[in-house]
Formats: structure tokens, C-alpha cells, sequence
């Protein structure tokens, strides 16, 4: 029996010999392997951490002591010594395990989002009231990525540990050198010169009012353990610097230069061998598409946030290297410098995923906005993304940007539309721009029937019964609601906005005179494109009821794109059932009634 089966919790690894604790390593990177290249996930970076999380849980009593993890999407080596290991066949998946710590799998999680740079602001709260509660004996320990250093929030956080020299957290700096790609900045220079010590190592953090120990061979359990005993020791906050190799112990990782297999894809299911030829990635359409325009435009620039690859942008870097920027894991700082790149001639891309835009909110708003900077921001992986859980679905820029003066919002329904929209933003020198698109395949073009004022309509109903509004990629749903409409005998016009914010007065114009209108978008209802729709009829004076689908402002399960927005009520057959119930409650409403909706006399003695 594989002597993994005999740790139940973390306790189990401290009666381990070193021998047999090199034996429950090799068997989780066995176990992770096995399955994380069949369910897909974070294989590579929690390769990287088998000894360090086998170290942190002998000298940490987990979960008295608490351990935070930046990201967390290294974590699922944690979640096999804290009583999981046998759940990884449903890892992402539906009712599974989640990718990254779940307070409701287990009282061992805390940090349930999977956004950067956080942990050790959670460290420094959680320290500190802890201090003050008189439980200070209870360790806070935060395990973070190099990557996730080179986020700004991160620094703020050791700014205020710094501060403190009586609150002990200890601070992992888990150091692989890499995000996806190797770290970049000042910072990351530095950790490549603490890696290789000198006499003057470490004296950043200390100059910062932390301690340092370090470099640790992070798959050095006893010598990992020895650092946290000192650690622990210090009674203060303190940096044990950890350096680590992502995707330790499998060769396709170590052979892999680009990310060290940070996320592996799901295995297709048995027998899935579809012959027809897989359309487009929406990523490979705009990164084939900006490199074109980069030929064309030499005042454009692309700016990533640590994810060259991931948002498509490999190949501009390899044909204009000095035009393309990383600033690390740094949105807020890359929105901020893109108004600097503007005001020095240039037209900044910057593209992120979308729910990773949402941290640069206020520096696209004053530093982009307010000086009418032209600014693209492309935001990949916007809507839902599904299986990394409720953080990382993109249903919030429709929300948050749509509320920025002046920038102009595109959702192509797919790739030729995707490859027009993002000329027009690039084009567009009045102001910044929006150009967002969904995770996955881009699926066939939706052709259009007739443009209208900057719209494109895709079927049209003489009989203006109901108009379907359908925001980017949501068109395809939009067409199959129309067809189960006009099969219980209700006729629909289809229009694809093209540019979804700010409202197309065409669009409010022609909406008044329909019966019903529907609006389909793949963000949260909540200050989405129907919500703004509604507010512009409203607005002018449009008695036409409206009907907004779009994701409930809840917080989604991870699950497959498909399943969440089942969930969320976004299937043909749903969205269908209730435009017909409205648009027949309407029609009923319209018929001259005898009575409105209040009595017309009081009924005395009643
Ligand atoms: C705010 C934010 N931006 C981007 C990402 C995407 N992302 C996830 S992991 C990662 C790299 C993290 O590198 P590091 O912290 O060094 O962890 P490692 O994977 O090397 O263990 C990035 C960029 C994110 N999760 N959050
Ligand atoms: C942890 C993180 O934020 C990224 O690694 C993200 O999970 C990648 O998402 P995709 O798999 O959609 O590229
Ligand atoms: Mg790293």
C-alpha cells in the first residue's frame, strides 16, 4: 500500500522517518501527475511545492496555525496531506474539488480567490488580530510566488509587516524564478542574485524591517523545516526565502521553456477524436490579428501582466520585442503606464483576462479616462470561464467599465467581428476602448443580415414583436431563442450591438417600437449592458418592456462554462420560456382591459 494512504491529516507526516517522507513526495508528484494531466490544472507549479508543503504542515499545526497561499492555485499538494487525496478525479469539475482552497472543503483553507498578490495583506490582518485577541501564539504563515512579488498590492503588505517588528508572520517566498514566464523587474534581478548568496543577501527585506533567512532548497524537506523552526522563532514577521523548481520531477515541465506546464488542458474524453476541424481560439484571433496591426501602426504597443502567452501575445513579442511590455503581475501599474505610453505618442493594447482588470479600475478611470487617453484594453477569458471557480469568471468589466466616462465597449460575436472591433479600437484616438471576448473557441461566423447604424442585425421580424439584443458572443444563443420563439408562432429580430457601451441611440429608438425586448449578455445583470439598455429606454420615454439575461450577481461555483450558465438560467430553452411568458403577459396586458391594475372604487364593509 502506497504509504501516502497512511496520512490522513498532517499529523500523520510527523511520525515519518526522512526516508519514508522522500517516499510520500515521490508519491504525490505520482498522484498529481496521474490525475491533474486527466481532469487539467495547475500541474507545474504544484510540482514545484511537494517538499516545501510537506515541511510547512510537520512545523505548523495546521489548522491552529494558519497557513495562506497567494493564488492558490498551488495548493493542491496542501489539500492531499489535509484529508483529500482521493478526491482528485473531480478536480475543477463540477460538485468536485475546487482548483484552489475551499473554506467549504476544509477548515485547513482559508484564501478561497484565485487573484494575486493578496495573501500577504490577509497575513498582516490576520496577525494582527490575533495579537490583539491574545491569540498570538497561533502562526501566520503566507506562502507566496515570486510572480505574485511582483504584484504592487503584495509590497504595500510588507511596507506594513515592516512596520510592525512585533507581529510575527512568516512570509514563504516561494522562488521559481518564474510566473508563467521568467519574473521580471528590479525585484526579480534581485532574487535571482539572493538565489545565488552573497554577503550582502537579503538585505532588502531587512532594509524593510523583516527578517531574511535564505536561500532554502525548497525540496530540501529538513532543510526547509529548519528555516520555519527559525522562522517561528524570530517572533516577528520574517522572509524565508524558498527556491524551488516548477514542474519538479516530470520531464514534459522541464523540457517546457514557456511555463513549465503552469496549467495542463484537460485530457479529451475517450473516443472524442470529432473530425470537424476545431475553430479558432478567441486568443490566437486577436493575437494573430494585433500583429498585423503592429506592422501597420509602429506607435502601437502591447503590455501583459505576466501573461505573454496566455492573452495571445507571443507572437508580437517575437517580431516587435522592444514594442512589447511585461510589467510583471501588475494590472494597476500596467493600466497607469499605458497613460504614460500615450502621452508619449504611443497607442498602447493592453491585454489581460478579464477578472484581472478589475484591480486596474481606478487607473483606467483617472489616469486613462479623465485625460481621454487611447487606450486599448483587451480582456480575454470575459464571462464565464467556469472550471477556476467563482474568482475567475469575467462578469464584472461589462459593470466597472461601463461606469468609466467616455470609453467606448466592443463584444465581437466571433473571430471576423473580433478582427474588425479591434481595429476600430485601435483606431479610435478620442478616448479608450474595450475590446472583450469569452474563453475557448470562437465557433463559426454569425453572418449578418443588414447593418444599421453601427449595428449588425441578424434576423429580422417585420412583425416587431420581439427584439433580441444579444451582447458578443451571446448571438448564437440569441438565434437559438429566436428560432423556439418563431416556433410557438412569435416573430423576433435579432441585433448584435457590436459596440455594446455606450448605448446605441439607434438601438433605443428602435427598441420603443417593439413589443418586448430581450437583452442576452455573459456579465453580471447587475450594471450590465440590459441594465444600461434599460436605463436609455427609460430615459426616453419608452413604455417597451425589457427583459435582462445575464449572470445573477452571485458568486458562481467552478464547473464547465456550460454548466454555470445553465445554472444561471442562459440556455436557449430557458431564456426562451420566459421571453414567451413575457411577451404574452404583455400582449394580455395590451388588450383594452375593463379594469386597471387597482379597483376603481372603494367596496364598502369590505
Ligand atoms: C491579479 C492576477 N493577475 C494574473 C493572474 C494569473 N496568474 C495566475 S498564477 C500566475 C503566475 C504566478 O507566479 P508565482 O506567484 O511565482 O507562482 P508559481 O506559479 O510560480 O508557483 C499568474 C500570472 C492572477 N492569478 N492574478
Ligand atoms: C491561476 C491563474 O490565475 C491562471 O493560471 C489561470 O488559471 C489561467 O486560466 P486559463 O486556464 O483560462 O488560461
Ligand atoms: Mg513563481
Amino acid at each position: 500500500m502506497p504509504l501516502l494512504e497512511t496520512i490522513a491529516g498532517p499529523g500523520d507526516l510527523r511520525a515519518l522517518s526522512p526516508a519514508e517522507l522522500d517516499t510520500v513526495a515521490g508519491e504525490i508528484r505520482e498522484l498529481l501527475i496521474d490525475k491533474v494531466t486527466r481532469t487539467g490544472g495547475h500541474l507545474g507549479p504544484n510540482l514545484g511545492v511537494v517538499e516545501l508543503t510537506i515541511a510547512l504542515h510537520r512545523v505548523f499545526d495546521s489548522p491552529r496555525d494558519t497557513l495562506l497561499w497567494d493564488t492558490g492555485h498551488q495548493s493542491y499538494v496542501h489539500k492531499v496531506l489535509t484529508g483529500r487525496q482521493h478526491d482528485f478525479d473531480g478536480l475543477r469539475s463540477e460538485g468536485g474539488l475546487s482548483g484552489y482552497p475551499s473554506r467549504a472543503e476544509s477548515r485547513h483553507d482559508v484564501i478561497e480567490n484565485s487573484h494575486a498578490s493578496t495573501a500577504l495583506s490577509y497575513a498582516d490582518g490576520l496577525a494582527r488580530a490575533r495579537a490583539l485577541t491574545g491569540d498570538g501564539s497561533r502562526a501566520v504563515v503566507a506562502v507566496i510566488g515570486d510572480g505574485a512579488l511582483t504584484g504592487g498590492l503584495a509590497w504595500e503588505a510588507l511596507n506594513n509587516l515592516g512596520g510592525h517588528r512585533d507581529i510575527p508572520v512568516i512570509v514563504v517566498l516561494n522562488d521559481n524564478g518564474r510566473s508563467y514566464a521568467p519574473t521580471v523587474g528590479g525585484f526579480a534581478a534581485h532574487l535571482r542574485r539572493l538565489r545565488d548568496p552573497d554577503p550582502g543577501h537579503g538585505n532588502v527585506f531587512r532594509e524593510l524591517g523583516l527578517g531574511y533567512l535564505g536561500p532554502v532548497d525548497g525540496h530540501d524537506i529538513a532543510a526547509v523545516e529548519d528555516a520555519l523552526c527559525r522562522a517561528r522563532g524570530t517572533g516577528g514577521p520574517v522572509v524565508v526565502h524558498v527556491v524551488t523548481q516548477k514542474g519538479r520531477g516530470w520531464e514534459p515541465a522541464r523540457r517546457n521553456d514557456l511555463d513549465r506546464c503552469h496549467v495542463v488542458r484537460a485530457a479529451p474524453p475517450p473516443g472524442n477524436g470529432s473530425s470537424a476541424p476545431a475553430s479558432p481560439s478567441w486568443t490566437s484571433v486577436f493575437g494573430a490579428e494585433i500583429v498585423r496591426i503592429g506592422e501597420e501602426r509602429p506607435d502601437v504597443v502591447a503590455v501583459t501582466a505576466a501573461m505573454l502567452e496566455p492573452v495571445g501575445l507571443l507572437e508580437f513579442q517575437r517580431r516587435f520585442p522592444e514594442r512589447t511590455i511585461d510589467v510583471g503581475i501588475a494590472e494597476q501599474h500596467a493600466a497607469a503606464s499605458a497613460a504614460g505610453l500615450v502621452y508619449g505618442g504611443l497607442h498602447p493594447v493592453l491585454a489581460v483576462y478579464a477578472t484581472f482588470a478589475n484591480r486596474a479600475f481606478d487607473q483606467f478611470l483617472v489616469d486613462v479616462a479623465l485625460h481621454r487617453c487611447p487606450v486599448t484594453l483587451v480582456l480575454d477569458r470575459a464571462g464565464v470561464t467556469g472550471d477556476d471557480g467563482p474568482s475567475h469568471n469575467g462578469m464584472w468589466d461589462l459593470t466597472v467599465f461601463q461606469a468609466v466616462p467616455g470609453v467606448r465597449i466592443a463584444a465581437p460575436r466571433d473571430a471576423t467581428r473580433l478582427r474588425g472591433l479591434l481595429r476600430e479600437a485601435v483606431a479610435w484616438r478620442q478616448g479608450p476602448t474595450v475590446v472583450r471576448f469569452p474563453k475557448g473557441r470562437t465557433g463559426p461566423d454569425v453572418p449578418a443580415i443588414a447593418t444599421h447604424a453601427g449595428m449588425d442585425v441578424l434576423r429580422n421580424d417585420p412583425g416587431r414583436e420581439v427584439l433580441l439584443v444579444a451582447a458578443g458572443p451571446m448571438a448564437g444563443l440569441a438565434l437559438e431563442v429566436s428560432d423556439l420563439l418563431a416556433a410557438e408562432g412569435i416573430g423576433s429580430t435579432v441585433v448584435d450591438p457590436r459596440w455594446v457601451s455606450p448605448v446605441n441611440p439607434e438601438l433605443v429608438r428602435a427598441a420603443a417600437h417593439f413589443r418586448f425586448v430581450a437583452c442576452l449578455e455573459d456579465n453580471g445583470r447587475t450594471g450590465g449592458i440590459g441594465a444600461a439598455i434599460g436605463q436609455a429606454l427609460g430615459d426616453a420615454g419608452a413604455t417597451t418592456p425589457l427583459r435582462c439575461f445575464g449572470l445573477p450577481q452571485e458568486f458562481q461555483a467552478h464547473g464547465s462554462r456550460g454548466q454555470v450558465l445553465a445554472r444561471c438560467g442562459l440556455t436557449a430553452e430557458q431564456v426562451a420560456a420566459e421571453v414567451s411568458d413575457g411577451f404574452h403577459r404583455q400582449t394580455t396586458r395590451l388588450r383594452p382591459s375593463t379594469s386597471g391594475p387597482f379597483p376603481t372604487r372603494t367596496t364598502r364593509g369590505k
